[in-house]
Order: C-alpha cells, then sequence, then structure tokens
C-alpha cells in the first residue's frame, strides 16, 4: 500500500482486511471520504469545490444515448453481443463503480445474481395476471442512490420443477 496515499482513502476496503489480518479485529466502519473532490477544480465547465461530495452518477451513464440506442428500453439481449464489462473496466457501464474504491464483492454480487435468476426462470413458468398484458408492465422506480421499483411487479409464478 501507497504511504503517501491521500488521508481520503483511509478506511476503506483495503484498510479494512488489513485491520482484520494485523489486530483480528472484526468491528470497523467504512468511510465515505472518497466520494469528495480532493481539491477545487474543473469538469466539463463546472466548478467543484475542495471537499464538495460528488457523486457518480451511474444511472445517467447507463442511458447515455450516446452509448445505448435504445437507453430507456428494458432490452437484456443487447448485452449478448456488447463488449462493455460491468466490472469496472469500461466507464459506460459501472454498475459496480470503479477503482480502488468499486464494489469487492463484485464475484459474489455476479454469481448471486445469476444463481438466484436462473433459479427462478428454471424452476417456474411466468404469466402475467389474467386482463394485464405486457405493456402494462410497470418499470417505475423511486428516486435514491440504490434502485428500487416504486410499485410491486405482479406476476404469476407456476411452480414447474419441485
Ligand atoms: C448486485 C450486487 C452489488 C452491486 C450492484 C454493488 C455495487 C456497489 C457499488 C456501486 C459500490 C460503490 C463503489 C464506489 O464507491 O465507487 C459498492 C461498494 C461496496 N460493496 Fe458492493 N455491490 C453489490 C454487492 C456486494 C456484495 C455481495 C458485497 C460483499 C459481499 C459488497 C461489498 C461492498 C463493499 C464492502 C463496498 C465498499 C467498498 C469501499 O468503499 O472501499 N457488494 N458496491
Amino acid at each position: 500500500m501507497d504511504p503517501n496515499r491521500p488521508k481520503s482513502m483511509e478506511g476503506d476496503i483495503v484498510d479494512v482486511l488489513l485491520r482484520i489480518k494485523e489486530n483480528g479485529t472484526t468491528s470497523f466502519e467504512l468511510t465515505f471520504d472518497h466520494i469528495k473532490a480532493l481539491k477545487r477544480c474543473s469538469v466539463n465547465g463546472y466548478e467543484i469545490g475542495g471537499g464538495s461530495t460528488v457523486y457518480i452518477n451511474a444511472w445517467a451513464i447507463a442511458r447515455d444515448p450516446a452509448t445505448w440506442e435504445h437507453a430507456d428500453e428494458f432490452l437484456p439481449e443487447s448485452f449478448l453481443e456488447s463488449d462493455l464489462d460491468p466490472r469496472g473496466q469500461t466507464p459506460e457501464l459501472i454498475p459496480f463503480g470503479f477503482g480502488r474504491r468499486g464494489c469487492p464483492g463484485i464475484g459474489m454480487a455476479m454469481a448471486e445474481v445469476e444463481l438466484a435468476l436462473a433459479n427462478v426462470v428454471y424452476k417456474f413458468d411466468w404469466g402475467l395476471p389474467v386482463g394485464m398484458k405486457e405493456e402494462d408492465i410497470d418499470f417505475e422506480v423511486l428516486p435514491g442512490i440504490t434502485m428500487h421499483k416504486k410499485n410491486d411487479l405482479r406476476l404469476l409464478a407456476k411452480l414447474v420443477i419441485a
């Protein structure tokens, strides 16, 4: 680890793991200092004061029409032929952040999401409630740092494999 790293990087997951290794402690706190601008700077003409909290808007990045042809549509198949790597390798798609403070749980998360989705698709036949059409499915989300559906998703699940 670089001993000259800025103070703002202290308390990240690397420090936490080192502390656990060195003193066997299991109580720790992660800081959010890494989302503060280290010094006054200008980005695309916007002046950012030193110490300002800066959030990267991953939602907007993932809907940039310069990258995505149908930015607001749910088209999972568009990833089949895509070179974009969600593991912080391509800035056009950063669900796990990137760099030193990027998500360390990425490997576990990718495996978990795949396993959970594979299980519900494998074990159930999914259908819409009587009278509901595909275009009635509501994709509205609540505002926030993490994304939650505004209204519950209502589907009919028929168990095919117990
Ligand atoms: C789909 C699931 C997940 C998503 C989308 C996700 C996304 C993220 C994002 C965007 C960050 C912030 C990165 C940044 O500030 O640049 C983060 C941080 C973090 N994630 Fe995840 N994560 C997921 C699952 C997990 C799992 C399963 C674990 C642990 C087992 C985990 C542990 C952490 C930790 C400890 C941090 C803080 C790292 C730091 O600040 O140094 N995450 N995650």
